[in-house]
């Protein structure tokens, strides 16, 4: 299957219907950990149905004054350093690995705790979601340089044999699409506001934003873009963005496509509320889009229900697996984004979430793993072990 098209999300134009709403706030519960896959029960897992995908109408989000709005505090803190989240979470004395290693407890390491998750998976149809940067490629200086390695391109390619496999990123779907090169997957763009993805299976196949079609080499695919309305706001608001921090040393903007990234991490920390500030300011004539704090960077999204999560759900409706019981969803990342997915997973018991994080974090993923090397041998022990029983 070659995913290549790239309609014009313009022309024509499906029936959007975006919906305004808050930022959704991290909950720091851990909810619905399904049974077999909490690291303290050894139970099988047990699956409810899924729900059905709703996009209900909230309010829209008001920006208070910058310097009262906390966006400073999350700038500083979207990629702390080791002792400051260790100290966070209450782990302050000892040293930084005793404080992993206490972590670890609450959220064990995938690969230690490899037998359980295929005991969870035996007789259920795998599903798998990764995000792309900090995931599959380590985080670097210079976002245009992010490059998987070979041996993971590899890695993703084989376990994509065996499960249907989706890259769920905040990167524009092409920006990803031409980072990973593997047609046999499905990608999700702009935190999953752009999502190539099989035809749907399940009854609400006449999505209002989904648009049917074939790639070149005559696959159905299924685009849907439930942001496509805001594309001519977000590219004005790129532009102003651009040119007002044009002058600041380090900072950047990339186009994400219905996202706009501001990126921070090469900028002199003492200008760092200089970039926020200028972000503020703009956002303030733009209450339809809201900024969310990745690793160093303000995200700026439109201000629709619709997240990394939404579109776990989108595509496991898609795929025919959202109500089964039969289905094991594992989701993999490392960002605050990836956080509404695990949240997602946890409340449908359908599934678990993998943080990939180097340094203890509050989380509502169920696993972690430490880096994208570890990521890769995850990846490829799957493969293996469906490798194995197959051949039995
Ligand atoms: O959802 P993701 O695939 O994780 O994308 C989130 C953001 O990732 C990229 O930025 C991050 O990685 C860069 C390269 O390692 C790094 O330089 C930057 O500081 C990180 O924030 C991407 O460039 C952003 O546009 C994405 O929103």
């Amino acid at each position: 299957m070659k995913l290549c098209i790239d309609l014009d999300p313009m022309d024509p134009k499906p029936n959007l219907n975006p919906v305004l709403t808050d930022a959704t706030p991290l909950t720091r519960s851990r909810l619905g950990v399904p049974s077999g896959l909490s690291p303290y029960s050894p139970k099988g897992a047990t699956f409810p149905h899924g729900t059905m995908l709703a996009i209900p109408r909230k309010k829209t989000g008001i920006l208070d004054d910058f310097r009262s709005s906390g966006w400073l505090d999350a700038m500083k803190s979207s990629s702390p350093t080791h002792n400051k989240v260790s100290k966070d979470l209450g782990h302050g004395i000892g040293s930084p690995d005793a404080a992993y290693s206490t972590w670890l407890l609450k959220f064990p390491s995938a690969l230690a705790s490899f037998d359980q998750i295929t005991n969870c998976a035996k007789g259920k149809r795998i599903a798998l979601f990764l995000d792309y940067d900090g995931t599959l490629s380590p985080i670097v200086d210079n976002p245009d340089c992010a490059f998987m390695s070979d041996n993971m391109r590899a890695a993703v390619k084989k376990v994509a044999e065996y499960f249907p496999t989706a890259i769920i990123s905040g990167r524009s779907r092409d920006k990803v699409y031409e980072f990973v090169g593997l047609s046999e997957l499905y990608y999700a763009g702009s935190h999953g506001m752009d999502i190539i993805g099989p035809p749907r299976q399940s009854n609400s196949d006449n999505h209002p934003d989904c648009i049917r079609s074939s790639d070149q080499q005559v696959v159905e695919v299924n685009l849907f873009q439930p942001a496509a309305e805001f594309l001519p706001m977000i590219n004005e608001v790129r532009g102003l963005l651009k040119e007002c921090i044009k002058d600041i040393e380090g900072a950047t903007v990339e186009n994400n496509k219905f996202c706009v990234s501001v990126h921070y991490r090469n900028v002199d920390e003492e200008s760092w509320q200089i970039v926020g500030q200028h972000v503020y300011d703009i956002l303030k004539e733009y209450p339809r889009l809201r900024v969310t704090h990745g690793r160093k960077v303000l995200e700026v999204r439109p201000v629709i229900d619709w997240d990394k999560g939404k579109a776990v759900t989108f595509l496991l409706e898609s795929l025919g697996l959202n109500n089964c019981d039969d289905v094991l969803a594992i989701y993999v990342g490392d960002d605050r984004t990836d956080e509404d997915a695990f949240k997602v997973l946890r409340e449908v018991n359908k599934g678990c979430g993998i943080l990939v994080s180097p340094a203890p974090k509050e989380s509502n993923a169920i696993y972690s793993l430490r880096d994208p090397c570890e990521v890769m041998e995850f990846l490829t022990s799957l493969a293996v072990w469906k490798s194995s029983i197959q051949a039995r």
